[in-house]
């Protein structure tokens, strides 16, 4: 929480003078580091991550797992490998008492876990992960032979009783809320007696690429896993019992992280290379190439990376953003910034991410002079000149994003608390004004 007075600091958002011409080595990814951390610490023997991202939601996963008693060492490796570090599962127990900050993919990844220790963990955190749904990942737990003392709201704070090992089975949950709820029951998966059935019962299921990043590292470490891709029914998961594999894995740089360094190519008419970009990636992330080039850029990607190159002319948007939710603060400020309008649908579970994401693009963007109105899924963007002001960032690291892509446009736009970025990106003010040559 914003306990220090210096991170509800104003941050005067730096303007582009001209067009951005800068190379940007982005950290890593938060969704696959936390993964590998759970799926490392639920192994037979011991793991590697390297080039892991240090943030804010993956030190709270790494702390919370060595309160479990698993082994977390840190190093550097030889030149050009980058940091490291090497996971060494030991017998999951209690006592513990875990904080999950506002990460939801530590307060939900996190209880199956627990459920598979020996003794009480107890779950606690910031004010927003009590409002961020659990109730899925709860009520599946009870079904698979857990036992949790909450407070029946069906969030945080709560403590599972583990009892050393977890019966698993069959189970449905209405993840229409969070595709980490289907996660989470997935990754503990392989560890439970009997395995697990995940069967989805919602009208919809948004970010369905972080439900094939889940599968697909499941299968890496040597996990029987059927999915609906793989010829399975519709919605439904099935994971095997069985040991899992310790890895050597090299972390991919974070794709949503690049969003603003992209979108700076695209609003300022330059260009911005990501070095490394993943030729191939389960990350939403990867879908801001087509998205961007729709909106005006134009993407190549070679071996080195991918190259946003902006043509000087930014257009609006309708789009689906189902598949990639978390994209959306950047979208959106991109379009606030376009030569049309833009449709943003398919995010009403945005409401529950780190803020209300709908009503604080909405209140922040018109703040500046935008014209913004919240649909039932989504955002309706009318572009208008903007003007300076205070951008509000709800302890949300991607509202801080969004804001600083219309700084670079708009004059006179200050941040309030860029520190929030620490939860993935805890450099991102030296890297904006790096890309920026400042
Ligand atoms: O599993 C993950 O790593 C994530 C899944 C998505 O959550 P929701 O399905 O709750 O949107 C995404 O928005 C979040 O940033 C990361
Ligand atoms: C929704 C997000 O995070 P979380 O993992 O806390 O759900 C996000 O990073 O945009």
């Amino acid at each position: 929480m914003a306990s220090n007075p210096a991170d509800t600091a104003l941050w005067p958002a730096p303007h582009a003078r001209g067009a951005v011409d800068a190379t940007v080595h982005v950290p890593g990814s938060k969704s696959v580091t936390n993964r590998a951390l759970v799926l490392a610490a639920l192994a037979s023997e011991p793991g590697w991550l390297r080039r892991p991202l240090r943030s804010r939601d993956t030190l709270l996963m790494a702390g919370a797992l060595r309160a479990m008693g698993i082994g977390i060492e840190e190093g550097v490796g030889p030149d050009g490998t980058g940091e490291f570090w090497r996971v060494i599962p030991a017998g999951l127990r209690g006592p513990a008492t875990i904080d999950v900050g506002n990460a939801g993919t530590v307060m939900r990844f996190l209880p199956p876990v627990a459920a598979l220790a020996d003794g009480p963990v107890r779950f606690d955190g910031d004010p927003r992960s009590y409002e961020r749904p659990l109730n899925g990942v709860i009520d599946a737990l009870r079904t698979l032979g857990a036992r949790i003392d909450d407070d029946g709201r069906g969030a945080l704070p709560l403590t599972v009783h583990g009892g050393g090992a977890l019966d698993g089975g069959p189970v449905s949950v209405d993840a229409s809320s969070s595709s980490q709820f289907v996660s989470a029951l997935l990754l503990s998966g392989p560890r439970c007696n009997q395995g697990v059935e995940v069967r989805h019962t919602g009208a919809t299921l948004p970010s369905m690429p972080h439900i094939r990043m889940t599968v697909d590292m499941l299968r890496a470490v040597g996990a029987q896993v059927d999915s609906p891709e793989s010829g399975g029914e519709p919605n439904v998961w099935r994971v095997t019992p069985g040991a899992l594999l310790g890895r050597d894995l090299t972390v991919e740089p974070d794709l949503s992280n690049a969003q603003p360094f992209l979108a700076a190519a695209l609003v300022t008419g330059g260009r911005v290379v990501i070095p490394d970009w993943p030729a191939r990636t389960t990350q939403p992330g990867d879908r801001l190439r087509e998205i961007f080039t729709e909106m005006g850029g134009s993407c190549e990607l070679t071996d080195y990376g991918l190259v946003l190159t902006g043509s000087g002319a930014v257009h609006g948007i309708d789009v689906d953003l189902s598949e990639v939710g978390e994209l959306t603060p950047g979208i959106a400020a991109v379009a606030a910034l376009a030569d049309s309008p833009s449709t943003l649908r398919g995010v009403a579970h945005l409401r529950l991410h780190e803020t209300d994401r709908l009503a604080a693009l909405t209140k922040e963007i018109n703040e500046l002079g935008g014209d913004v109105t919240e649909t039932a899924d989504g955002l309706r963007i009318r572009p208008r000149r903007l003007h300076g002001g205070i951008f509000h960032t709800y302890e949300d690291h991607r509202m801080a994003t969004a804001g600083a892509i219309l700084g670079l446009v708009v004059e006179d736009v200050q941040i309030e608390n860029v520190a929030t970025t620490a939860k993935t990106m805890p450099d991102f003010p030296e890297l904006w004004t790096g890309m920026l040559g400042a």
